[in-house]
């Protein structure tokens, strides 16, 4: 049920980004960036020094958007200019992240916290930097839904996005290669995204 929920709170966030890059509601969807859904589980355990352990480390996520649902303990900070700003827990609340693959497709200006919305945007959406750090005293959890194409389709800028001075920023992927880029690199505070920039002189 959760999923069926999300599916649907994710095709509107969807609708909503195609609608700001000035698309047709249905572009994003129709590009297959709602295709795939992955829903991730996480445990954060109590730390007595939080500060020598790692909740989750300083990272963007590899999709278009993500969905957070993050329990009453709290712990998630983002980036937002060059401060980390904790975002409370908050009843009934999502977080919203725009990931990695959206900004390279339209190129744009939202800070949501969602994945692949980079590299289709052509850098108009920015994806979010953001961590969870560990308290000493309660467990935390968390379920992330990260929205993503079928592995093997290919995600590149989007052409309506582009023009003579605003050249493709990133070379064409696809879902598999840049998970497993991603996965490969690891987390060590620099963006996979950079891998795929085409270099203008
Ligand atoms: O546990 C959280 O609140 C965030 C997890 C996260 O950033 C991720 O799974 O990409
Ligand atoms: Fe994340």
């Amino acid at each position: 049920e959760y999923s069926r929920q999300v599916i649907e709170l994710g095709s509107c966030l969807l609708k909503l980004t195609s609608e700001a890059l000035g698309l047709d509601p249905n572009h994003l969807l129709d590009m297959g960036c709602g295709a795939g859904l992955a829903v991730l589980g996480h445990y954060y355990p109590p730390c007595p020094q939080p500060e020598l352990t790692i909740g989750a480390p300083d990272h963007t996520d590899y999709d278009f958007i993500t969905i957070l649902l993050q329990d009453h303990v709290g712990g998630f900070k983002i980036l937002y200019q060059n401060q980390w700003i904790d975002v409370h827990p908050k009843q009934g609340a999502l977080i919203v992240n725009a990931g990695d693959l959206l900004q390279a497709c339209i190129s744009l200006y939202l800070k949501l916290n969602i994945v692949a919305i980079l590299l289709v945007t052509n850098d108009k959406f920015v994806s979010s930097r953001h961590k969870v750090v560990a308290n000493k005293v309660d467990p935390r959890v968390s379920v992330a839904s990260f929205f993503m194409t079928e592995t093997l389709q290919v995600i590149e800028p989007i052409k309506e996005l582009l023009s003579k001075d605003n050249p493709a920023k990133y070379r064409g992927t696809t879902a598999k290669e840049y998970v497993d880029y991603f996965r490969a690199k690891g987390i060590d505070g620099t963006s996979a995204l950079l891998h795929f920039k085409i270099q203008i002189n």
